[in-house]
């Protein structure tokens, strides 16, 4: 078996706030092979950026071990993890706020660059060739980032993330904040950039729509967990978690296939607080096949069928005699990220 390039294991993340310690990723396995792009999944406030971060090591995971080329990033001390740094790079959703507003687009795709010691003679034609690589014209290199448009912005994001040659770029929401027609244009850009240059990525999105095009593989989030992983191509035909189904059934013009339930038939739902998950599985409160075992034993995620694990008691169940779960309409406790909090 190929080596992958990132592995993942038993990862947790937990943060201290005022109100207790809250549990935003709770022992999540995944892995990453060089090249690939793998599509992490699930609504607002599952953990999704809590996990890239964690990978990136922009904070420090809880526990768990994050294996990149060889070496924990979870275990290493700061200074070790700085040449690693170069080949780890970060998109953020938000281009505006990932880039500092006071330097140029040139400087901020050379910053990289300075840092892992490219020699100051080389920076120039090398940010030259990473704006031709995004489509970002030349002509457009003194400008602040407010003096560019939200494109723009985000191919300057890019830029700067590719500076470094990397391995695996964490794309967090990269296109969420742009409008159809250029999300479409930069999803098409980091594809191109992908075949050219050979890097992976772990690819953060609420929306199954974005990424199924994208991706090679799906993993399913929900509530700190991996409900699901599989490849993108069977997503609509195999999807066999419940929460995955709920997510394919949610997408505008696309059916899986499975009974939709009227909007007004659907049931309020609560979620469980990430303060006090329950026991047994998480999706209980929202699925309608939930029995006995699932309010008392948490499903592992377990191998279905090849290059798909699923975390249901019941995903062995033929999808067509299973209802679709409710949708979800309220979310009582939305765990709003407070001010004062650390990752423990
Ligand atoms: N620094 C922090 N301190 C305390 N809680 C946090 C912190 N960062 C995130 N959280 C909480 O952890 C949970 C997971 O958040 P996270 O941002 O990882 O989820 P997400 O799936 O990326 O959500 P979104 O799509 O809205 O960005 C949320 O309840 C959030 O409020």
């Amino acid at each position: 078996m190929i080596e992958p390039l990132l592995d993942i294991q038993a990862l947790q993340v937990r943060y201290r706030t005022p109100r207790g310690v809250l549990t935003a990723v709770d022992g999540v396995d995944l892995r990453v092979q060089a090249g690939e792009t793998v599509a992490l999944i699930g609504e607002s406030g599952c953990g999704k950026t809590s996990l890239g971060k964690a990978v990136l090591r922009l904070m420090a995971p809880t526990s768990g071990r994050i294996l990149f080329q060889g070496a924990d990033l979870a275990a290493l001390p700061p200074r070790r993890l700085k040449p690693l740094r170069r080949d780890l790079q970060m998109i953020f959703q938000d281009p505006l706020a990932a880039l500092d507003p006071r330097h140029a687009a040139l400087r901020i795709v050379q910053a990289p660059l300075a840092l892992h010691g490219t020699p100051r003679a080389q920076r120039a034609a090398r940010a030259q060739a990473l704006f031709e690589q995004v489509g970002l014209p030349w002509s457009l290199r003194e400008r602040l980032p407010h003096q560019l448009s939200g494109g723009q912005r985000q191919r300057l994001n890019i830029a700067r993330a590719l500076a470094t040659s990397p391995r695996l770029v964490v794309c967090d929401e990269p296109v969420s904040a742009l409008d159809v027609t250029l999300q479409t244009q930069v999803l098409a850009l980091l594809r191109t950039l992908q075949d050219t240059l050979g890097v992976a990525y772990l690819f953060i999105s609420h929306d199954i729509s974005v990424v199924e095009a994208l991706a090679d593989r799906i993993a399913v989030m929900y509530l700190g967990r991996i409900v699901e992983v599989l490849p993108a191509g069977q997503l609509w035909q195999a999807a066999a978690h419940p929460y995955t189904r709920l997510l394919l059934a949610s997408v505008p013009g696309r059916d899986p296939g499975a009974r939709r339930l009227p909007q007004q038939a659907a049931p309020a739902v609560e979620l469980p607080s990430l303060y006090a998950l329950p026991r047994g599985c998480r999706f209980q409160s929202r699925c309608p096949q939930a029995t006995e075992l699932c309010r008392r034993e948490d499903p592992a995620l377990s191998p279905l069928r090849p290059g798909q694990a699923v975390a249901c008691h019941h995903a062995a169940t033929p999808s067509a005699l299973r209802p679709l779960p409710v949708r979800i309409l309220t979310q009582a406790d939305p765990c709003p990220t407070p001010k004062l909090s650390i990752a423990v």
